[in-house]
């Protein structure tokens, strides 16, 4: 799997005013990649992560999987090859509250799979240390614990490009850990991983750093980037 974007521009206008929440970013991840990409508030990282995901088209520029551009793809072909191959977790996901945490997964699964493997949803959770919750709600829920909810339904089609957008919001170091190293086996495993945040948790489990400084991203140089 390659994801290759090539001088990715959006524009948002404000007051009647153009600017570009991301400006011609290049940017490439293929399967085994751990891209991190560090970032303030407002710097434009969910801006892009949209934009990289199939979500939202970029203003200019272009964003191809495996040599597919995925803003030539009508709606319903777009949303099907995201749906097979792209675990996107969004900022602010939010679980159906009238099912359990194991309903919330198994609908996701049941849209693109014929089985719904029981097994691996409880596997997940227990990766996200929230097995016991499996059949709460999510009202039940606190905002650290809806966030794995969120990750696990993300996981559970084994995509095999996963992209988070601050993906550790509402979790303590310990959990957030959890996080990233079960992000840094399924890189291990062939996934390609990339993650916008600020959480420097991060720092040390990717094999990639970017820094999104204004809408411009910046690769960074050395093992731990420069920041
Ligand atoms: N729909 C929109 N219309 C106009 N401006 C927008 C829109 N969405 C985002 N923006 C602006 O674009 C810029 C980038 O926003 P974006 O959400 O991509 O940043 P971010 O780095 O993800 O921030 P955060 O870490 O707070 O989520 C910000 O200035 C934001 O106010």
């Amino acid at each position: 799997m390659i994801l290759n974007g090539n001088n990715i521009t959006k524009e948002y206008t404000r007051r009647g005013e153009k600017f570009p929440a991301v400006n011609n970013a290049d940017f490439f991840a293929w399967s085994g990649d751990y891209t991190v990409i560090f970032g303030e508030s407002g710097s434009g990282k969910s801006t892009l992560l949209n934009a990289l995901a199939g979500i939202s088209a970029p203003t200019s520029g272009s964003i191809a999987i495996d040599g597919q551009p995925l803003y030539t793809l009508n709606d319903e072909d777009r949303s099907k090859l995201r749906n097979e191959r792209i675990g996107y977790i969004p900022q602010n996901a939010a679980c159906l509250p009238a099912f359990t945490v194991t309903e919330n997964i198994e609908l996701a699964a049941s849209l693109y799979k014929h089985r719904i493997d029981k097994e691996q949803i409880q596997s997940l959770l227990k990766k996200l240390g929230i097995a016991h919750l499996a059949n709460e709600y999510p009202a039940n829920l606190s905002g650290g614990e809806l966030r794995r909810v969120a990750i696990a339904r993300a996981l559970v089609n084994n995509p095999d490009l996963i992209i988070a957008d601050e993906p550790t919001s509402n979790l303590d170091e310990d959990n957030s850990r959890k996080v990233f190293s079960l992000f840094g086996r399924l890189a291990k495993s062939g996934v390609a991983v990339i993650v916008a945040t600020h959480d420097r948790t991060a720092f040390g489990y990717s094999n990639r750093t970017y820094h999104m400084k204004s809408g411009t991203l910046i690769p960074d140089i050395g093992e731990y980037g420069n920041l």
